[in-house]
């Protein structure tokens, strides 16, 4: 992963060199604020975050030392549970605590479609001012049949209903899930076959994750092509990983142009798949409809593909769409399997307790006595669940963005039209109150955290003592994947894609800890930690290396 200095770094090297632009900032948030400061009476006045440079230096803290932010917005959440600030001008109310979590979850009045329009939609698919306008002007809402009072709006005018089918469809439902973790499983084996059986080699978790893993992810949901095309591909999706955040928020180009280099470097590698892919792939022919193939590989990429194309978006924008897939895909998947496989190679006695539940999980063929691994087994081992969500609830740090569209009220406190509502994962999955635990504080990992012991008759008549997965606090203050309407619609993609890495890695590997080093090899004097750099903007990588001899066993 390319970084560039520490975020304070970077937002001291930007705010000199463009002081006047940086005056300018200031000068315009003010206009902002007082143009679109909300006259609305509120019942409640919420504590806001303190601004020690008015409208400015809590959006760049924001933006560039998010952990930092909230840090301290964790402090004023501790008087109050909702709290406001203002983020490029816009007022925001953050807020916490399970019935909030829960309100904005369930309300109408609060919409994602809201935050495509603003960031999505401009800042990752690049769609031009008229494409975004497009959405704009749908109210016709997500759903197949349009809201009462928009049935007039004809059907190649709807918008936001294909995005949800092209996109929920294609992601969630099972039986389009299932081929593409099929040809994942089929992929990530082959793959692991490279190293010979009973041979130890010292491997790098970040260069096998980062590298054969995100390869094997990319290849199954996007085809070989785009590696193919695109041989530096996978250095260009992980820099333009690096610069996620300024892109999101929007930093503009001339401030800050090193992102949007990595941005235009990512995405003309995609146009250029795109356009072989529509150059040679026969949508008349019978692999219309096939499940995976070469070109564009699983259905989701070939639909999303031929939406954009069919109504007439920019090539551009499609591969921008594209881009933002990988992204969703890779940049959360890829950092949780890495803390899993570090959690797993520095405890000896969970990888044992972790292996032996994961034998469970294999089928052996009668007829050829092949041994593969039944994904719907090990998506529901116990241990293995508890470890995958104890990972998401420490190493996933989401923003989570909803836009008021109608005035509305929450906790108390009236939020007018036009305002921001954020929720934090990160401050609501450490949370002591709700997630602590005697002797396993919350910011502390723990395997069996979300683990109760049942007991449980053997065949044999003899009580045994069983695991069962149990989250250690309500389902409502757990949300790496969002929650409400847009909720993540690669969730039950992630969770089999990770799943199946680690069942077939502690099966067919004996795995041994080496050391702790930096990205540049050089040895570490501390373990990994979480790389706060990309704090709220999805999981959290480690900032060390693992070194590890591992040997395939078969
Ligand atoms: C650990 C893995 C993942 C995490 C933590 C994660 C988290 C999220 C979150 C928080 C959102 C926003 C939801 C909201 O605001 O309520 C989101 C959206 C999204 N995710 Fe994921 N995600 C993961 C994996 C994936 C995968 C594997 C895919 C695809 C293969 C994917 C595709 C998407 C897409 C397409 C959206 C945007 C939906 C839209 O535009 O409406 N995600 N994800």
């Amino acid at each position: 992963m390319e970084l560039n200095a520490g975020y304070l770094g970077t937002l001291f090297d930007v705010a000199r060199g463009y002081a006047p632009a940086f005056l300018l900032t200031t000068l315009l948030a003010l206009i902002v604020f007082a143009i679109t400061r909300p006259r609305a009476g509120a019942a409640l006045t919420p504590p806001s975050i303190r601004d020690p440079i008015p409208f400015v230096f809590n959006t760049f803290q924001f933006v560039f030392n998010n952990h930092k932010f909230m840090k301290r917005a964790t402090q004023v959440l501790e008087h109050a549970p909702i709290v406001k600030f203002w983020l490029a001008g816009k007022p925001v109310f953050l807020v916490a605590g399970l019935k909030n979590y829960q309100h904005i979850f369930a309300s109408r009045d609060l919409t994602y479609n809201g935050i495509m329009l603003q960031i999505g939609f401009p800042r990752l698919y690049r769609m031009s001012k008229t494409e975004v306008q497009r959405f704009a002007n749908d109210r016709s809402g997500h759903k197949e049949t349009p809201l009462p009072g928009t049935e007039h709006i004809p059907p190649e005018k709807r918008y936001w209903a294909p995005k949800y089918h092209v996109l929920y469809d294609f992601l969630s439902r099972p039986h389009h899930i299932k081929p593409i973790v099929d040809e994942f499983r089929s992929q990530f084996s082959q793959a692991v076959e490279k190293y010979p059986v009973g041979e130890w080699t010292t491997l790098s978790i970040d260069k096998l994750t980062r590298e054969d893993f995100t390869r094997c992810a990319i290849t199954t949901l996007f085809g070989p092509k785009i590696l193919e095309l695109n041989p530096d591909f996978l250095d260009a999706f992980w820099v333009f990983d690096s610069y996620a955040s300024v892109l999101v928020y929007g930093f503009p180009e001339w401030m800050y142009p090193a992102p949007y280099r990595a941005s235009n470097r990512f995405l003309d590698m995609i146009e250029k798949y795109l356009e072989a892919g529509l150059k040679n792939f026969d949508w008349e022919g019978p692999e219309g409809e096939a499940q995976w193939e070469p070109h564009f590989g699983t259905r989701i990429t070939r639909e999303l593909t031929k939406w954009l194309t069919d109504a007439g978006f920019r090539r551009k924008t499609v591969a921008g769409a594209l881009g933002t897939l990988v992204f969703a895909q890779n940049s959360n998947t890829i950092p949780v399997v890495t803390w899993i496989l570090m959690e797993l190679n520095k405890d000896a006695a969970l990888l044992k307790a972790v292996r032996e539940e994961v034998a469970e999980a294999f089928v052996t063929d009668s007829a050829t006595g092949a041994r593969t691994l039944d994904v719907q087994k090990v998506v529901a081992l116990p241990l293995l669940q508890s470890v995958f969500t104890e990972t998401l609830r420490l190493r996933v740090s989401m923003v989570i963005m909803r836009v008021v569209e109608e005035p509305t009220s929450i906790g108390g406190v009236d939020i007018a039209k036009g305002s921001l509502i954020h929720a934090y994962s990160h401050i609501a999955h450490i949370h002591e109150e709700t997630w602590g635990l005697p002797g396993h504080p919350a910011d502390q990992f723990w395997a069996e955290r979300h683990i109760k012991y049942v007991e449980e008759r053997d065949q044999t008549g003899q009580l045994r003592r069983k695991r069962e997965f149990a989250m250690a606090a309500s389902p409502a203050c757990f949300f790496p994947f969002g929650g409400g309407v847009p909720i993540c619609p690669g969730r039950q993609f992630a969770k089999n894609e990770i799943f199946t890495m680690l069942g077939i890695l502690v099966d067919r590997f004996d795995m041994e800890f080496v050391r702790w080093t930096n990205f540049d090899g050089s040895p570490s004097d501390r373990p990994a930690e979480s790389d706060q750099r990309f704090s709220g903007i999805g999981s959290l990588p480690p900032d060390r290396d693992m070194i590890v001899r591992w040997k395939r066993i078969w």
